[in-house]
């Protein structure tokens, strides 16, 4: 077997290895070692600007025209959910899981993924008759219909309101169960990362500055006092003092 060939057991896993990327001359990932996992859901949080979202994009395969030294190293297949959901508006929101893949049963399995995510009724219907939070499900369907090994979510829930954000984290983690892929999800929301993650990463000034794993079972409760000591680690981390200690 050839060095470059990858082994079933690798797919979903991501490497990062003195990774640094920037744009017009600024750094703002500063040679990044990271390991992670197959299968393993991962929360990345930071201060605005702090270059989330840049380290997410390098692993999507995007945004070639920046400045990138060291090795970046996705394995197997990658869907990126956006915080919009970006469905095409001249093509049903079936047509628009559909699109691209030209299996048989494509379309099947794209209507039981609709039924998932409840929106089995709207198959036909045009993305501009959906809501905002329907959208996002319809998202979170097309993305899951590739069947990836990893999935890069990019804030997928900021837009939404707070009730449909809490159902759409009942089924992410539901769906994620189901299909296994390794997640890497971009927030801002410390309970979000806290309610859904394996393991919680703090990207501060281009490092990995903090990284914690979370063994707590799922569903889980944001009463549980190993959830609020992270949380105020977490928010500490992030410039917001708390009052629990
Ligand atoms: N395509 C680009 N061209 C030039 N600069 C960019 C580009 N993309 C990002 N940047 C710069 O990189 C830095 C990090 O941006 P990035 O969007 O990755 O941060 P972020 O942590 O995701 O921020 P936020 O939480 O506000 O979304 C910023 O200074 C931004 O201006």
């Amino acid at each position: 077997m050839s060095a470059l060939q990858t082994l079933p057991s690798q797919l979903g896993s991501v490497q990062l290895s003195g990774f640094s990327r920037g744009f017009q001359g600024n750094n703002v990932l500063d040679a990044i070692d990271l390991d992670i996992p197959s299968g393993q859901f991962v929360a990345l949080l930071g201060e605005s600007g702090c270059g989330k979202t840049t380290l997410l994009r390098a692993l999507a395969g995007l945004d070639a025209h920046a400045q990138s030294a060291g090795v970046a190293r996705v394995q197997g297949n990658v869907s990126v959910l956006f915080q919009d959901s970006r469905l095409l508006p001249w093509l049903s929101v079936i047509d628009n899981l559909t699109l691209g893949l030209t299996h048989e049963q494509a379309t099947a399995a794209a209507q039981a993924l609709l039924n998932d995510v409840g929106l089995g009724d709207k198959a036909q219907a045009w993305p501009a008759t959906l809501s905002g939070g329907q959208k996002q499900r319809a998202a979170l369907a097309r993305s899951l219909l590739r069947e990836p090994h990893v999935l890069l979510a990019d804030e997928p829930f900021g837009a939404l309101d707070a009730l449909t954000r809490m159902r759409m984290h009942l089924l992410l983690r539901r769906l994620v169960e189901r299909v296994r892929p390794t997640v890497i999800l971009v927030t801002h929301d410390v309970d979000e990362s806290l309610l859904l993650a394996d393991r919680i990463l703090v990207l501060k000034d281009g490092k990995i500055a903090q990284d914690h794993a979370l063994d707590l079972p799922h569903p889980r409760r944001s009463d549980h006092p190993a959830f609020m000591q992270l949380r105020s680690t977490l928010l500490g981390s992030l410039g917001v003092e708390t009052a629990i200690t």
